[in-house]
């Protein structure tokens, strides 16, 4: 039974006058009035004092009992799983309202065959009053990601239902049911105007026909049940497939996924489920599983430009039996699939919609205002700006399988730090006049020997400063068509991300890194001298003076993710781009030059090359330009900004 807040507490009218007098005469103060009454009353206080503590317990236990078991949150944690289902509680549908719903379903879980399953799949999930949130939440994460990212927006969708049968866990009115579900969430999507449903039978047709009948749908929207010969016949193409099941039955080869990329327009991209995700060690004993997930990313792989994978956490309900199913490994592996996250795959046809993948918050608060038709405050009930944060990257576990198995060394730099090469903290390096030319300013100097292949200043990539192409493509522009935002403190920004920052265009658009700590002030070793840089760089093979502009940027430093699919890559982009390492024994006393030649990204390559041979001819650099505008400007009295004594001895 709920219990309300001051059930327990059932102080008489008298006791309660003289608590609100200390109130009033006390004020706010905890601590006083729980002094000053007792501690009998402090309960009563707390409440008073806005310290709710019964019902945010109540809370946190309904949640535990509904979906998690303390061990459950143990396998989230280990595969590094955003905390999704922290969230789900703000649907109060959802959640442990419903007790006697709960012991209900507690008591159907409780026979060895149960999977007790409710992320969508299983019989019992079918129940349309049941509290849980599975098919809602599933939906609505497998939709809005990819829908909100596309550029252009997307106007079609064809929405795979074929393939349904074939997993033998459907029967019709569940796949009416599936159907609906995801109609509804297709449909908030504003720029969305036609959805193809492509189905394989007879029934399938007659469960799409019934789901558009009994759907609430926007009218603006029209519904297309369609069986897939005529899909196949028709040559319709669409912005965007959703493949709520893995194609597995028809498609080892690759086919089927070669015929939805060839029925994407241009800019389109298609959303599929991989299969369930497992815990590390998981991965290590069923190499097979994991073959197969490869194998199905390789299919993507294949014909896409830029593949990108999440997890949704799967809802799994504890019960006592499956305590001693958990007693084995196997037995825990073989349960996995209904109780481990879904691993969804997006893969764009262009890279376009990856730069977008990569908004921040504030992009997606207002994406989501502004592209989706909201009526209800439960519209969305899991799906939000700060969740879409939570998977931007890849999950950890990808990027394990990807590396300890399929992935280039180059694209694994990352992943994981190897013991053997040598840290040297900043303590080991100061700040002094460099000696590269009369102009260069201040330089870093080793105040140690530094052994060849030791990373520099580790401890602070993690204190980079990143600026997502959107923020930086704004601030560009308010610096070229605003003269008062140009001429004020966002020149101090521009200079800090265009001077000292690392452009790079991973995802497609260019973005800056800048690392917030005195490496800042490593300068450019001219004619590939550069004694630090990315590991095994050969720094003398293009030089400022070697390279050939009319070529274009080598190969080698383009700053474009080489491979569709790269987990690793995604998620230590922003270490990527400001870590550096020793390129060879380093004197004490002697100064720290790094290569700058591609630090100007793709974009602005050839300005890069040419300013660094202004550089290394002598001329004033970026960075002594604006500061000796500052220093004789307006500016300079705002701001001071030369934060060391660059005569003065270490
Ligand atoms: C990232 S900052 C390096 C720190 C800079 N020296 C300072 O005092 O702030 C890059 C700027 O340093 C200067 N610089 C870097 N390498 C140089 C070189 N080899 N010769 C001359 N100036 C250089 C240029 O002004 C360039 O814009």
């Amino acid at each position: 039974m709920e219990r309300r807040r001051g059930d327990d507490n059932k102080t008489s009218a008298y006791t309660r006058i003289i608590e609100l007098l200390t109130i009033f005469l006390f004020g706010q103060s905890g601590i006083f009035g729980t002094f000053l009454v007792g501690k009998k009353w402090s309960p009563y206080f707390k409440q008073q004092l806005g310290w709710k503590n019964e019902p945010m317990n109540r809370t946190l236990s309904s949640l535990t009992d509904a979906y998690n078991t303390q061990e459950s949150f143990q396998f989230v944690r280990e595969i590094n799983i955003p905390p999704l289902h922290r969230r789900i509680p703000m649907n109060p549908s959802w959640v442990g309202h419903n007790q006697t719903a709960i012991n209900e379903r507690y008591e159907t879980c409780t026979s060895e065959e149960t999977t007790c399953d409710i992320a969508g799949a299983s019989s019992s999930s079918q129940n349309p009053t049941s509290p849980f949130p599975p098919r809602k939440l599933f939906h609505e994460m497998l939709v809005h990601p990819l829908l909100l990212n596309l550029d252009p927006e997307p106007e079609s969708v064809a929405l795979v239902m074929w393939n349904y049968h074939n997993q033998g866990t459907y029967g019709n009115t569940t796949l009416r049911m599936e159907m609906s579900s995801l109609m509804n969430e297709i449909s908030q999507h504003k720029s969305v105007t036609k959805v193809y449903i492509i189905v394989e039978d007879s029934h399938s047709t007659r469960s799409c026909h019934a789901a558009i009948a009994l759907n609430r749908l926007r009218h603006n929207v029209s519904f297309h049940c369609i069986h897939v010969v005529d899909f196949e016949r028709q040559t319709i193409i669409v912005d965007t497939v959703i493949l709520p099941n893995w194609p597995q039955n028809k498609d080892e080869e690759g086919t089927e996924i070669d015929f939805w990329h060839s029925r994407l327009s241009p800019r389109g991209a298609l959303v599929a489920i991989l299969g369930a995700t497992y815990p590390l060690q998981y991965i290590m004993e069923q190499r097979e599983i994991v073959n197969k997930r490869w194998h199905r990313i390789e299919q993507l792989n294949n014909t896409f430009a830029r593949i990108i994978d999440y997890d949704i956490p799967a809802f799994y309900y504890h019960t006592s039996n499956r305590q001693q199913h958990l007693s084995s490994s196997q037995s825990k592996f073989t349960q996995a699939p209904s109780r481990f996250p879904i691993n969804i795959a997006v893969a764009f046809k262009s890279l376009d919609g990856v730069a977008h993948w990569r908004k921040n918050e504030a992009h997606y608060n207002l994406a989501v205002r502004s592209k989706l038709t909201l009526h209800r405050v439960d519209d969305l009930g899991a799906f939000d700006a700060a969740i879409m944060l939570t998977i931007q990257n890849p999950p950890s576990h990808s990027s394990w399988f990807f590396c300890e198995g399929y992935g280039s060394d180059s694209d694994c730099e990352f992943h994981g730090y190897d013991p053997e090469y040598p840290n040297i903290p900043l303590t080991d390096l100061y700040v002094g006049k460099s000696k590269a030319g009369e102009h260069a300013g201040r330089g870093v100097f080793a105040n140690v020997d530094i052994p060849s292949s030791s990373n520099i200043g580790l401890e602070t990539t993690t204190q980079s400063i990143h600026f997502e192409w959107m923020t930086t493509e704004l601030h560009r522009n308010m610096m070229e068509e605003t003269p008062e935002y140009a001429g004020g403190k966002a020149k101090i920004v521009h200079v800090y991300a265009e001077a000292y920052g690392y452009a790079s265009s991973p995802f497609g658009k260019q973005q800056e890194t800048v690392m917030s700590h005195f490496l800042t002030f490593v300068n450019h070793g001219c004619n590939g001298t550069s004694n630090i840089g990315e590991r095994d760089a050969d720094p003398s093979l293009h030089t400022e003076w070697s390279v050939d502009l009319q070529y274009g940027i080598p190969e080698d430093l383009k700053t474009k993710l080489t491979v569709p699919y790269s987990p690793s890559a995604d998620r230590d982009v922003v270490q990527y781009s400001t870590n550096c390492v020793a390129g060879r024994d380093i004197q004490k006393g002697e100064e720290l030059y790094d290569n700058y030649m591609n630090f100007g990204g793709d974009e602005y390559f050839e300005e890069m090359v040419l300013s660094l041979r202004d550089e290394c001819s002598g001329s004033l650099g970026l960075v002594e330009q604006y500061q000796s505008q500052l220093n004789t400007g307006e500016m300079n009295r705002k701001i001071k900004c030369d934060p060391v004594d660059i005569n003065a001895d270490p």
